[in-house]
């Protein structure tokens, strides 16, 4: 297990800090790691991080630091994954995207460009033997919704949770690239879409979280076997201190919902930090966003975290908040694995019944080294009895039937509880029906008596308030008996 790779950049002073607060800085350089940071207080703090990229550093320095190992290991199918975090107008999104995803000069240009070419480059000198497919999607999280940047119709993609590959984004585009410039065109058009407004600290303010997912698929022919590598990259929208930014009406909800789902982050990694090696509960339910990247912070992927900040002294405080969730995050440990998938191509090419008998064996087999003997025995039980053991192409088919067969058992019972209940309930009614009857019955008696003892004078009065109070049919042998009295 490694930890998190964690840098820190600092951008360049802007014009406006100079015009308003003058040239102060809050940090001095040591060396590539290691900085020391004062706060409004004058008090200083050491930090040291993987990298610190000071304020003249170059995009190319970023990417070649912190994603051209990434992106290497998502060509060998390994999961990658890369944060910008910060205040907002700290440079989260021009270190992912330079000052125009289209149109920045070679100098200026982003990670996103970068990776681009960077993930074809890395193709193209890979094995002649494999073949490989490049898929791109894009979406945000904004007001805690995840919107398909790629199809705006999809305005609320649901997350969900495979045993195979992980966290998964349900219905999303994913469209085939197959060169940089069709993905660029690609990426411009979802980067377009994005929810940008303009705040106080920066005139073109992402308010929401900015979520790039490019899948590397290779399918190795000899051994029929498809292996997948995921390369993320995340822009999160930027932290504010509402009181400072004075930000009002819409610009105020977005940046409560940025910051509550900010705060669910930071608490994952507290969870996750905290006590190592015993299974407490991490928070990953909270937010759209740590659900999202709950494979690249507690599990099976590579992650990097560029922390970005303003070297103003005037946005000191935001920086030391960005720079302590840093050190914090820098003790996550992540345990990434290339991640494959055996291919049955059964159906595609007409295999006999014992391949698929073979096939449902091997599925089986690997089923059972993941589950309980008991669970083992149960799946197969409910896949006999529902039909559907007879053509399981990969272990995600079994695994999606045998989702597919405790939902619907679990619907069944529930049907079962419900009809139950209503019988019950049906059963109390007629219960005090007879109660009631039963009752009545006990008062005849008693009336008849006092009509032996009394004679008739009151019998009949007693009798119609009887029949009023408990609605008695009076069965005929009573009816008799009451003739015979009166
Ligand atoms: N390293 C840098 N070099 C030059 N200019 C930079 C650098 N980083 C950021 N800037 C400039 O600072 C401004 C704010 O940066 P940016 O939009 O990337 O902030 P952000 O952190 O993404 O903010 P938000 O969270 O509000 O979206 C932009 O005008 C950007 O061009």
């Amino acid at each position: 297990m490694s930890n998190i790779t964690v840098c820190a950049r600092f951008r360049p002073l802007s014009s406006k800090e100079k015009t308003n607060f003058g040239n102060s800085v809050c940090i001095r350089g040591i060396d590539s790691e290691t900085f020391i940071f004062k706060d409004e207080k004058e008090e200083e703090f050491k930090f040291c991080f993987d990298r610190v990229f000071y304020e003249n550093s170059e995009q190319v320095d970023v990417y070649e630091f912190l994603a051209l190992p990434i992106i290497r290991d998502a060509v060998n199918a390994i999961n990658g994954t890369i944060i910008t975090y910060g205040q907002t107008g700290a440079g989260k999104t021009y270190s992912m995207e330079g000052p125009d995803i289209l149109e920045s000069d070679e100098h200026q240009k982003g990670l996103l460009q970068r990776a681009v070419n960077g993930l074809f480059e890395c193709i193209k000198s890979s094995e002649e033997s494999v073949k490989y497919t490049l898929k791109f999607s894009m979406v945000e999280i904004y007001m805690e919704k995840v919107r398909d940047l790629l199809d705006l119709s999809k305005d609320n993609i649901q997350i969900k949770e495979s045993r195979v590959q992980g966290i998964l984004l349900s219905g999303v585009t994913e469209i085939s690239i197959s060169d940089p410039a069709e993905a660029m065109q690609s990426l411009s058009s979802g980067i377009a879409n994005r929810a940008v407004g303009e705040t106080q600290m920066n005139m073109a303010s992402s308010r929401s979280h900015c979520i790039y997912i490019f899948t590397v698929q290779q399918e190795l022919n000899r051994v029929k076997r498809v292996k997948e590598g995921k390369f993320v990259l995340v822009d999160l929208a930027g932290s504010e201190k509402v009181e400072k930014t004075g930000a009002e009406g819409k610009v105020l909800e977005e940046a409560k919902t940025i910051n509550k789902s900010l705060s669910a982050l930071g608490n994952v990694i507290n969870a996750l930090t905290c006590s190592p090696g015993k299974a407490n509960h991490i928070p990953y339910r909270d937010s759209k966003l740590t659900r999202i990247l709950q494979d690249a912070l507690g599990g099976n992927s590579r992650t990097a975290l560029l922390c970005c900040c303003s070297p103003s002294s005037s946005n000191a405080p935001e920086s030391l908040s960005t720079l302590r969730f840093g050190t914090r995050a820098k003790h996550i440990k992540a345990s990434p694995r290339a991640n494959s998938r055996e291919e049955n191509s059964a159906r595609d090419h007409g295999a006999s019944y014992a391949t698929k008998v073979e096939s449902s064996e091997r599925i089986l087999h690997q089923l059972r080294e993941r589950l309980d003997f008991e669970d083992v025995k149960l799946l197969e039980e409910l896949f006999t009895l529902e039909g559907i053991f007879f053509e399981p192409n990969s272990v995600e088919d079994l695994e999606l039937a045998y989702e597919d067969v405790t939902f619907r058992t679990i619907s069944s019972l529930k049907q079962a509880v419900e009809e139950l209940t209503c019988t019950v309930e049906e059963l109390n009614t007629e219960n005090k029906v007879l109660k009631s009857r039963m009752a009545a019955a006990q008062r005849i008696d008693v009336l008849l008596k006092e009509t032996e003892e009394n004679g008739n004078a009151s019998f009949l009065h007693k009798i119609s308030d009887l029949r009023k109070l408990a609605s008695v049919v009076w069965p005929f042998s009573v009816v008799k008996i009451l003739k015979s009295k009166l």
